[in-house]
């Protein structure tokens, strides 16, 4: 027991290790269950574990996020127990080859909208949305996917009458490059809009099996990514999907700093093109056919310039009851889908909850495992979240 993390968690292997710690499977001695534990490095200034304790704490109870089991100080380092979940979705896409069905991108995606809607109605935004936060829950044939690490987590609604955090610039770079929306490459201050467009990449990466701007050998900089990612078209970005995904893209570019995303818009077209590839499966027609893309293409170009106008329906719409043949998800994730209701969970106190940093001027910039990616900490924004009061 002299080894149990908080004296109660006994390590059994390492399952991961990020840029500021490493989670272990350990089985806790209380009722001899695994967990999943994730101890912060020491040499971090800034607690990012306590950080996630805190918006952890405000998703409990929610689905889709791992259940928070303990926390404390081990050694003078934070750490997190939380249910042990399973492989990442990088993962299962490297296992496959990356390659994935449209209907299983898909799938994915209405998952993770759900996520990102639940957290962003606690008033949070993730700021790190890439395929390695998502993991696959924990039991075989569970259709849950799981949204994990909100370290670089950060409120933003400030004070009591819940105002919007302001719009600023030069802010230090927080998030993930290959990842990160083009704002957050041009140091804008991240709102709901930036968690939606790394979403968005995530997708394109899914379904092309790539993105334009990784390299094999790292060898590309940030701004070589922000570059190609201002250069590339979002027809481009999707090009091997349906035009449904171009909207989403050009629905999300179009809003601003402050804006509520439109949830239900965002999943009324992934709902369409779910309905529409099993009315082509049925009729043996490939999903990624270039021929039935390119029609569908030529009748929704039109509308991309007013991602708010009224589409043509160009889906007809699945039978009810029609069985859904996975090869990922199984059927039921629809349950998933239920709508979050609208909470605050966040506010910003007059006063700080949390000691005042002393260093402003510290910026942590750490190169990950997978360059070219670059993971920063910003302390002025980690102030700002540490401001965020959860009732
Ligand atoms: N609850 C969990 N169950 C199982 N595995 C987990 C769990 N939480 C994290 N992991 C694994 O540990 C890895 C690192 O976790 P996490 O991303 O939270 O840490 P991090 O230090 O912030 O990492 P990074 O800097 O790479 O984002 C994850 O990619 C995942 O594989």
């Amino acid at each position: 027991m002299d080894d149990a993390i908080g004296g109660r968690f006994i390590k059994e292997s390492i399952i991961g290790e990020g840029n500021f710690g490493t989670v272990y499977r350990a089985l806790d001695s209380t009722n001899k269950k695994p967990v999943a534990v994730k101890v912060e490095k020491p040499s971090i200034d800034i607690s990012q574990v306590e950080n996630e304790i805190r918006v952890l704490n405000a998703l409990q109870g929610n689905r889709g996020f791992p259940r928070l089991i303990a926390s404390g100080t081990e050694d003078g380092s934070m750490y997190i127990a939380m249910q042990l979940l399973g492989p990442s979705l990088e993962e299962k896409f490297q296992e496959s080859k990356h390659l994935f069905s449209l209907m299983v991108v898909l799938k994915i995606a209405e998952q993770i909208l759900s996520r990102i809607q639940t957290l962003h109605n606690k008033l949070f935004i993730h700021r790190d949305i890439k395929p390695r936060q998502f993991l696959m829950s924990p039991s075989a044939g569970s259709p849950t996917i799981y949204m994990i690490d909100f370290g670089l987590s950060k409120c933003y609604q400030n004070g009591k009458m819940g105002l919007h955090i302001q719009y600023m610039e030069n802010r230090p770079f927080v998030g993930t490059a290959n990842y990160a929306s083009i704002n957050t490459h041009m140091g804008i201050q991240q709102s709901r809009r930036d968690d939606l467009e790394s979403y968005m990449y995530m997708l394109s990466y899914f379904l092309n099996g790539s993105l334009p701007w990784l390299s094999k050998d790292h060898s590309i900089s940030d701004r070589e990514i922000r570059q190609i990612k201002n250069r590339i078209s979002v027809n481009e970005l999707f090009r091997k999907g349906p035009q449904e995904l171009v909207l989403m893209m050009a629905y999300i570019k179009s809003m601003a700093f402050e804006d509520r995303p439109d949830y239900d818009y965002l999943m009324g077209l992934i709902k369409r093109m779910k309905a529409n590839v099993k009315v082509e499966k049925k009729r043996g027609i490939s999903t990624l056919s270039v021929n039935t893309i390119e029609q569908k293409a030529r009748k929704v170009r039109k509308a991309i310039t007013d991602p708010f106008a009224e589409q043509p329906d160009l889906f007809k719409t699945a039978k009810n009851g029609e069985k859904n043949k996975n090869e990922l998800l199984n059927p039921g994730d629809e349950e998933e889908m239920k709508p979050e209701p609208n909470s605050a969970e966040c506010m910003t106190e007059e006063t700080e909850v949390y000691p005042e940093i002393k260093d402003r001027n510290i910026l942590k910039t750490i190169n990950t495992k997978e360059r070219p990616q670059s993971r920063s900490l910003d302390i002025d924004a980690m102030k700002e979240t540490q401001k965020c009061y959860i009732m």
